[in-house]
C-alpha cells in the first residue's frame, strides 16, 4: 500500500524535494539551487519554469534516493517563498518573470498607498503593513510599467500555487500565502475587496482561497511524464514557508516560537486570535492550524547577508570553514557592529530605503571579525522582532530554531544569547519540507490532525542551547549601539536615494 509523503519547499535559493514515511523518517531528499535574477539594481525576478523544472528534477532525484517507486507515494504537499507574484494569461501561460519578495522596484507604490492610506485605515483592512516585494505592489507596477501584459492577466499566484498549478492543473491560492500578498485580510480570512477597489484592481484576478490541507487535485498525465510521480497522485495546496517550517517544528500553540535563518530571516509566534501591531512593525497572518493566526517579523537579509559577504568580498564559499574562524574571535567582534539591511528593512522599521552598514572598523578587523558581526548583526535584528512581540504580550516560552544558519552551532549559540533565552534545535532537517509533507498526510487521512502527524513525525532535542552569561552581558550593551545605529543613519539612508543624488555608479 502506498504511505510515503511528498513535501516541496520551493524555496528563494533553492527548490527541495523530500520523502519520508508515516514516522518521519527521512527517505530522499535532493535539492536544486537557481539564483535571483536582477536585471536592474532593486529587481529581484524568477522564472517560474526553473521552478517547475527543478521541482521535477529533484523528485525523481529523491524517487532515486528513496527506492521508491511512484505508486508509493500517497500524497504531496508544497511549502514556498512567500509574497511574491506570479501572472498568468487565459491559457495559464507566464507571462513575465515573477517579481519575488526582495524585489526593491516597487517604493513608488508602497508610498502611494501609504499616503491613500493611514496605518490604521490599513490595520482595519488588512492587518499588516505593505511592503516592497508583495504581490499587490508588484502587480501595481506591472499595471503602471508594463500595461500591455497587465491587460492579459487572469489571474495572479504565489510561487508555490504555481508549481501546484503545474502539478495539477488548478489555479487556487490558500490562506498562509494570499495573508502575504497585501490584498488579503487574516482577519476575515478572504481577500480585501475594499482594497482592491482602494487601488483599482479586479478581485476576479485573485483565485479562490482554501486551506492548506485540504485535497486540491491530482497530478495530471503530463505532469506524471515530467515529474516521475504517478498521475492521479492526490495533492493538497500546502502553505507558506513560514507556516510550513512552523509544522515542521511542531509550533502551533502560542507560547512556543519559530526562529529562522534562511535566506531572510524570520520570528514567528503562533496566536489564537488575529492580533496586530498597531504600528504595523511586524505581520499578522494566517497560520495552517485551524483557527490560528501568527505574529511575523521579517529580516530581509539574513543567510543572505552571510552569503554576500562570503560570495561577494571574501570570496569563500565553504560555510562550515566561515564558521570556524568566527569562532576564534571574541562575542562582540571587538566593538565591530553590522546592519543586515542589504535589501531594506521589514521589521521593525519597515524601510525599503534602509541601507547595510559595517561600524566601528579599525586596523585590527579582519574577515572572520566581519563574519562574526554579520551573523551577530542578524541575531540582534531577530532580537528586534523579539521585542515587538513582547510589546504585543506574545509569550516566548520556547524558541525552535531553524533554516541553513541554524546548521551552525555558533549561529544558534548566539541567537540564545542575544534573544536570552534557551534555544531548541530540531533533530529533523528540512522542516518546511517536514511540514508540506505532514499536512499531506493529514489531507490523504494518513494522520487524524495535524497534532497527531507533529505528534508522529517532529522531533526537538530535549537539551537546549542555553545563553552564555558574559556573551549575553557584552551583547546586551552591543544592540544598545545596533538600535541607535539605524536611528542615526535614516535620514542619510534617505538621501542616498534622493533624485537629486548624480552618484548612478556609471565609469567614466
Ligand atoms: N553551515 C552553515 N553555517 C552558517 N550558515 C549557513 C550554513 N549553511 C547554510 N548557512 C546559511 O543558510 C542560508 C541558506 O538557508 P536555507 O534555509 O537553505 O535557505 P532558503 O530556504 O532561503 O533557500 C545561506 O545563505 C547561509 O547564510
Ligand atoms: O519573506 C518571507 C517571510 O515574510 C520569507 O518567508 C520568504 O518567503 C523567504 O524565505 P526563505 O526562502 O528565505 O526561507
Amino acid at each position: 500500500m502506498s504511505s510515503l509523503l511528498v513535501g516541496i519547499d520551493i524555496g528563494t535559493s533553492s527548490v527541495k524535494s523530500l520523502i519520508m514515511n508515516s514516522s518521519g523518517q527521512i527517505m530522499g531528499l535532493a535539492q536544486q539551487e537557481y539564483d535571483i535574477q536582477i536585471p536592474k539594481a532593486g529587481y529581484a525576478e524568477q522564472d517560474p519554469a526553473v521552478w517547475w523544472r527543478l521541482t521535477c528534477d529533484t523528485l525523481k532525484q529523491a524517487m532515486r534516493q528513496a527506492g521508491a517507486k511512484d505508486a508509493d507515494i500517497s500524497g504531496i504537499g508544497f511549502s514556498g517563498q512567500m509574497h511574491g507574484l506570479v501572472a498568468v494569461d487565459e491559457s495559464g501561460q507566464v507571462l513575465r518573470p515573477a517579481i519575488i519578495w526582495c524585489d526593491q522596484r516597487t517604493i513608488p507604490q508602497k508610498e502611494a498607498l501609504e499616503s491613500a492610506l493611514s496605518v490604521e485605515q490599513l490595520g482595519a483592512l488588512i492587518q499588516n503593513p505593505v511592503a516592497t516585494g508583495f504581490q499587490l505592489l508588484s502587480l501595481l507596477w506591472i499595471k503602471e510599467h508594463e500595461p500591455l501584459i497587465y491587460r492579459n492577466i487572469r489571474k495572479v499566484m504565489s510561487p508555490k500555487d504555481y508549481v501546484r498549478y503545474r502539478m495539477t492543473g488548478e489555479i487556487a491560492s490558500e490562506m498562509t500565502d494570499a495573508s502575504g500578498t497585501a490584498a488579503f485580510s487574516p482577519a476575515s480570512r478572504e481577500w480585501s475587496r475594499r482594497l482592491l477597489e482602494a487601488v483599482d484592481v479586479d478581485p476576479e484576478l485573485f483565485p479562490a482561497v482554501q486551506e492548506p490541507w485540504k485535497h486540491s487535485g491530482t497530478v495530471t498525465r503530463q505532469a506524471a511524464e515530467e515529474s516521475g510521480l504517478a498521475k492521479g497522485t492526490p495533492v493538497v495546496y500546502g502553505g507558506a514557508d513560514q507556516p510550513m517550517q512552523a509544522i515542521g517544528n511542531g509550533i502551533i500553540h502560542p507560547g512556543t516560537i519559530s526562529c529562522t535563518i534562511g535566506t531572510g530571516g524570520q520570528l514567528f509566534a503562533p496566536i489564537d486570535a488575529p492580533v496586530y501591531d498597531p504600528l504595523l512593525r511586524s505581520h499578522s497572518y494566517v497560520h495552517a492550524f485551524p483557527c490560528r493566526w501568527y505574529l511575523l517579523g521579517a529580516t530581509m537579509s539574513a543567510g543572505l547577508s552571510l552569503k554576500w559577504l562570503a560570495n561577494q568580498i571574501l570570496g569563500e564559499t565553504d560555510y562550515r570553514l566561515l564558521d570556524e574562524k568566527a569562532s576564534t574571535i571574541p562575542a562582540g567582534s571587538e566593538k565591530l557592529l553590522f546592519l543586515p539591511y542589504l535589501t531594506g528593512d521589514r521589521t521593525p522599521h519597515m524601510d525599503p530605503y534602509a541601507k547595510g552598514i559595517f561600524f566601528g572598523l579599525t586596523l585590527k578587523h579582519s574577515g572572520a571579525h566581519m563574519v562574526r558581526a554579520v551573523m551577530e548583526g542578524v541575531a540582534f535584528s531577530l532580537r528586534d522582532s523579539l521585542e515587538i512581540f513582547h510589546s504585543l504580550g506574545v509569550d516566548a516560552k520556547k524558541i525552535i530554531v531553524s533554516g541553513g544558519g541554524a546548521k551552525s552551532a555558533l549561529w544558534s549559540q548566539m541567537l540564545a544569547d542575544i534573544l536570552e533565552q534557551d534555544v531548541y534545535a530540531s533533530r529533523m532537517t528540512e522542516q518546511a519540507c517536514v511540514g508540506a509533507a505532514l499536512i499531506a498526510g493529514v489531507g490523504v487521512g494518513q494522520f487524524d490532525s495535524i497534532e497527531q502527524g507533529i505528534a508522529q513525525v517532529v522531533q526537538i532535542h530535549e537539551e537546549p542551547i542555553r545563553p552564555q552569561g558574559r556573551n549575553r552581558d557584552v551583547y546586551r550593551q552591543q544592540y544598545e549601539v545596533y538600535r541607535a545605529l539605524y536611528d542615526a543613519n535614516q535620514r542619510l539612508f534617505l538621501e542616498l536615494e534622493s533624485p537629486d543624488n548624480k552618484n548612478e555608479g556609471v565609469i567614466q
